[in-house]
């Protein structure tokens, strides 16, 4: 089969440019703050070992507040599958807008496929584009949930994430090894128990 014919054989994929637009980080401010942050620390920034302290810690800031764009590719689908897809133990990792410190746990995203399927590495692709942010945990959840129904539009959505949050680990209350569950569910899974009970089942959280 010559390259053309393998490209027309392959299954109509739909693309759906994805710009989350929401601010852009000035790298040159950000490491005066830091500097200046490290100064109100009572710390030396123009010491050897700190000298390049605010570039890095803008740099990081800059990373982990930058969502990664994609393109949220689907396809039609044809076998008419109705059950359950979920994409369980996806990382989370995102900043907390309190504190400026991260959590960090696992999502486990599914969905009730309607007449388009989506690409699995997309659900794992939608997390990171709202947890690349300054966040509480509910937003996030709520965000990831939201986003998927808006433009898959399935027959419902179940959103878990689980996360450890530094802010309760390392400081404060110091209660390490808490973790925080949020979810969020749309249509079928929010609406029929047995499917919202199969959802929280496969996710391995217990629904009584
Ligand atoms: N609802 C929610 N709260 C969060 C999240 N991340 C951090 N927090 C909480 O935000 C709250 C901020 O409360 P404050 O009392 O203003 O902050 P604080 O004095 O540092 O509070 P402590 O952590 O209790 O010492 C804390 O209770 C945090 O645990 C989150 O994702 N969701
Ligand atoms: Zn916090």
């Amino acid at each position: 089969m010559s390259v053309e014919n393998l490209e027309e054989a392959a299954p109509p994929a739909r693309h759906l440019g994805v710009v989350h637009d929401r601010g852009t980080v000035d790298l040159p401010a950000a490491r005066r703050a830091v500097a200046d942050l490290l100064v109100a620390l009572g710390k030396d920034p123009s010491s050897e070992h700190l000298a390049d302290t605010p570039r890095r810690v803008a740099n990081s800031y800059a990373e982990l507040l930058t969502p990664r764009e994609f393109q949220l590719t689907t396809f039609p689908n044809d076998e008419a599958y109705d059950e359950l897809v979920v994409a369980k133990s996806i990382p989370v990792q995102s900043l907390c807008e309190h504190h400026l410190l991260p959590f960090h746990g696992v999502a486990h995203v599914g969905y009730l496929p309607g007449e388009r399927i989506l690409g699995l590495s997309k659900l794992a692709r939608v997390v990171e584009l709202f947890a690349r942010d300054l966040q509480v945990q509910e937003r996030l959840t709520k965000q990831v949930a939201d986003w998927l129904q808006e433009h898959l539009a399935p027959r419902g959505v179940g959103v878990v994430i689980e996360a450890e949050h530094m802010c309760m680990s390392l400081r404060g209350v110091q209660a390490s090894g808490a973790r925080t569950v949020t979810s969020a569910l749309h249509g079928l899974l929010r609406e029929d128990r047995d499917t919202r009970q199969e959802f929280f089942a496969v996710s391995g959280i217990s629904a009584s």
